[in-house]
């Protein structure tokens, strides 16, 4: 198996440091003969149906699936080899962490780091983001299992969203519960997806939803039997695949353009809001308190 280490080249001229042995090379992964294929990387595991052309990602990063910077740039890669591969018209996104979709940033990533980590982490994040969501790929979100925050906005990039019925899987933006805001392209998202009024409620008081709670707002298109969530994604993507991609495509391009192109034009300014933010005392204070809580919650 090939083992690769180089320079991700990010928006704006900067990159990104692909740490050596996180990239385990897919074209020396395994090839079914009956068009299944298996890319093999250490948190994101991609699976594919070359004849469907379809593609599944399980995040694998245990405990939680947080979006650390290393499960991220193992991600973003993932992501573009899929966009530039002309055989994958469709994407789930899934989880491999039982009961745990993704519990979002990874406030270690946030907190007692320098600024230039900060700033490195946050165009991770709005790297990440503006792929999924300007993807040309149909993205079905199988939500199986806890979503807030960061996890959330994952699920919300995606064109459709199945969450598994299970009360213990709550999702939703809950930064204001951490003492930090959700910035605004989060907040550009949440709107899109369920309007203006439920989401300065939700995101106010940082609420997360349960499943039917979910589907009430508009948060997720549909509440299924946890057993039934991969075949669900899977059954919508067929119906989503029906349709010609050039004319989905720039559909999707013409209801997602604006909101993206609001971030794009402000990317840097938005790195260095989020350094100054993230950096106060008081902040790096609000998160350790949290991070503390988490921990002591098994004990
Ligand atoms: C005005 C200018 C504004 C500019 C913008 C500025 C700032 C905003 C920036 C960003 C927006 C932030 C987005 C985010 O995503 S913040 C992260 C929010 N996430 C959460 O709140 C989830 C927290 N986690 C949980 O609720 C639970 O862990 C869970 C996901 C429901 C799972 O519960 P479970 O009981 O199964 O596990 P544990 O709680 O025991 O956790 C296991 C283990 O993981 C650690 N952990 C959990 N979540 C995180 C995380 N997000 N990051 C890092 N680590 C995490 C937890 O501490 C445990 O660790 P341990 O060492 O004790 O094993």
């Amino acid at each position: 198996m090939a083992l690769v280490a180089g320079r991700k080249t990010f928006a704006a001229g900067k990159t990104l440091l692909l740490r050596a042995g996180v990239w385990l090379g897919a074209e020396a992964a395994a090839r079914g003969g009956n068009g299944a294929r298996r890319f093999v990387s250490q948190r994101v595991l991609v699976e594919s149906d070359v004849t469907a052309g379809i593609a599944t990602i399980k995040f694998k990063n245990p405990p939680v699936n947080s979006l650390s910077l290393e499960f991220l740039t193992e991600f973003i890669i993932c992501l573009e080899k899929l966009e530039n591969d002309k055989t994958y018209r469709g994407l789930i996104l899934t989880s491999d962490c039982p009961g745990i979709f993704s519990a979002g940033l990874d406030l270690r990533e946030m907190c007692g780091k320098n600024l230039a980590h900060y700033a490195e982490y946050w165009r991770a994040i709005q790297e990440t983001w503006l792929k999924l969501y300007l993807s040309n790929m149909v993205l079905v979100a199988a939500i199986n299992g806890a979503s807030p925050a960061g996890g959330c906005l994952m699920a919300l990039s995606s064109d459709y969203r199945v969450l598994a019925d299970n009360p213990r899987y709550r999702i939703g933006l809950n930064e204001t519960l951490l003492g930090i805001v959700a910035p605004f392209w989060f907040k550009d998202v949440l709107v899109n997806t369920i309007g203006h009024r439920a989401a300065e409620h939700a995101l106010q008081l940082g609420l997360l939803f349960q499943p039917t709670e979910a589907l009430q707002v508009g948060m997720v298109d549909q509440v299924v039997p946890e057993d039934q969530v991969q075949s669900t994604a899977l059954s919508v993507m067929t119906e989503w695949l029906a349709i010609p991609d050039h004319a989905r495509q720039l559909t999707k391009s013409m209801m997602r353009k604006a909101t993206a192109d609001n971030l794009i034009k402000q990317r840097e300014a938005d790195i260095q809001n989020f350094v100054s933010f993230v950096s106060r005392d008081s902040i790096q204070k609000s998160l350790q308190v949290y991070l503390e809580k988490l921990k002591q919650k098994k004990h």
